[in-house]
């Protein structure tokens, strides 16, 4: 309450409650909202300042310093924090929603699936994934919309691979009703998104209390200390007691949502950059027709294949730091925070961001241009954040990556491709995606 005013960030608080979430908003629909909202608030009042959205006074905070010290301090200075709406739709049991311990234990279930013996048989199963979607989906077709195509791609391998849930028609649907809800104003009146999405989420939760309730029995009876996909690791956990059902359907509901969009994003941008960048390209492919040529007809990918597609995840970040698929994210300070000698008072919240740095010519000289070579350097911690950093750094970092990556070496060693708008334009609603779905022409490779 004795906050001295002068020591808060400076930058304006706008109208009360609406504040400048209007013009927030309007930066965000166009794609521009470091450009048109962040950018030139730097400008003027430096790398933090304050402002108030939706209802909430909030101080942006940009920079590898600044990111380095609000996320290594969740938990003790600050904890994320989502829109009501958000928090409503994903379940108030999701491992975004935990702190201390109950955060530790899912992020350790989370994280021993995606352990070295983990991936080393996630990449066959991905593989297969990309191979039978690759069947299903582009073979005999001439054009198809891309973005829509990893999108499917990605929640198979989510649901299959990582989870052992097998996806059953309309499936994807009732997710997609669900996150179409997630940004939305949180009213319940009938008709409106977070209405719809309300009623994907039951549906939803029916479905996946008895897929739970099966792998309950299938867990029950095996023998002790048999280990399986995330699925059973997290009804292994709920049979030990140490997590509830609805945190199990939660988890499941949570996961979908951090997977689906951002990746198939980043591979829609990779794909772009592929394309604006023959040199890339070339060089791209070069990698995984060697890689192809080192197996015998029909042999899957092993996860030392996948260490050798280096140039490949050079572009993969180079692509993420242009375009990182995530804003940046809310916290929350728990206790008044003394930073770079302003107050941030307990209560308010804290946006940090991805573009922040990622234009930073401190740390990435010529930042427009793509140079996936700057990846060769070790890149300095807390600089390069399209995952995020400290106790919440992404936990599906290893699975995206499998994924972008395999996913480019089939289509890159099987398809010739191009895009059919190659400046089509990026829009945002909340999260970004290519206006119109990235449609791109193709046609079986003749190696
Ligand atoms: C290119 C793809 C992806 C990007 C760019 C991305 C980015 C991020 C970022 C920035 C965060 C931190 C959010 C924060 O600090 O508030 C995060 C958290 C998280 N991500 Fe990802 N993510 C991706 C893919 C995935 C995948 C495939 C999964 C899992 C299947 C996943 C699971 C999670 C989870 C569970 C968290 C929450 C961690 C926690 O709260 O402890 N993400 N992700």
């Amino acid at each position: 309450k004795n906050i001295n005013k002068k020591k808060l960030p400076p930058g304006e608080m706008g109208l009360p409650w609406i504040g400048e979430t209007l013009a927030f908003y309007r930066a965000q629909r166009k794609n521009q909202l470091f450009e048109e909202f962040v950018q030139p608030r730097i400008t003027k009042h430096g790398n933090i300042f304050k402002t108030r959205l939706m209802g909430s006074p909030t101080v942006v905070v940009n920079g590898a310093a600044a990111n380095r010290f609000f996320l290594s301090n969740e938990f003790k200075l600050v904890v994320s924090s989502w829109p009501s709406a958000s928090v409503q739709l994903m379940g108030m049991n999701s491992i975004m929603e935990k702190q201390g311990d109950q955060h530790r234990c899912l992020r350790g279930v989370v994280a021993t699936s995606l352990s070295t013996a983990g991936l080393e048989d996630l990449v066959p199963k991905i593989c297969n994934s990309v191979k039978l979607h690759f069947d299903r989906h582009w073979q005999g077709q001439d054009t198809i919309n891309l973005f829509r195509s990893t999108k499917i791609l990605t929640f198979s391998i989510v649901f299959e691979c990582l989870m052992g849930i097998e996806v059953e028609p309309g499936m994807l649907e009732m997710f997609e009703g669900v996150l179409e809800g997630v940004f939305a104003p949180p009213i319940k009146l009938p008709g409106s998104r977070f209405w719809r999405a309300k009623k994907a989420r039951l549906e939803i939760e029916k479905m996946l209390v008895n897929v739970v309730r099966k792998k309950r029995k299938e867990v029950e009876g095996r023998l002790e200390g048999e280990e399986g996909m995330l699925l059973s690791r997290l009804v292994a956990a709920l049979v030990r007691g140490e997590i509830s059902e609805e945190e199990v359907v939660d988890n499941v509901v949570l996961l979908v949502f951090a997977a689906h969009d951002t990746t198939s994003f980043a591979i829609a941008m990779v794909c772009k950059m592929l394309a604006h960048h023959p040199n890339c390209y070339s060089r791209l492919l070069q990698e995984h027709v060697e890689i192809k040529d080192s197996k015998r007809p029909g042999e899957n990918l092993t996860l030392e294949d996948t260490k050798k597609m280096k140039y490949t995840w050079q572009v993969a970040r180079e692509s993420m730091r242009l375009f990182p698929p995530i804003f940046g994210s809310f916290r929350k300070a728990i206790v008044n925070i003394e930073y770079e000698g302003f107050t941030i008072p307990k209560g308010w919240k804290v946006l940090w961001t991805t573009y922040g740095t990622h234009y930073d010519t401190q740390y990435f000289p010529d930042p427009m241009s793509f140079e996936p070579s700057r990846f060769e350097e070790n890149i300095p911690p807390y600089a390069f954040v399209p995952f995020g950093g400290g106790p919440r750094i992404c936990a599906g970092y290893q699975l995206a990556k499998l994924n972008i990556i395999i996913f480019l070496h089939f289509m890159v060693t099987c398809y010739d491709w191009s895009l059919i708008y190659p400046n089509e334009p990026i829009t945002m609603d909340p999260l970004p995606f290519p206006f119109h779905g990235m449609p791109i022409k193709m046609s079986p490779k003749l190696l």
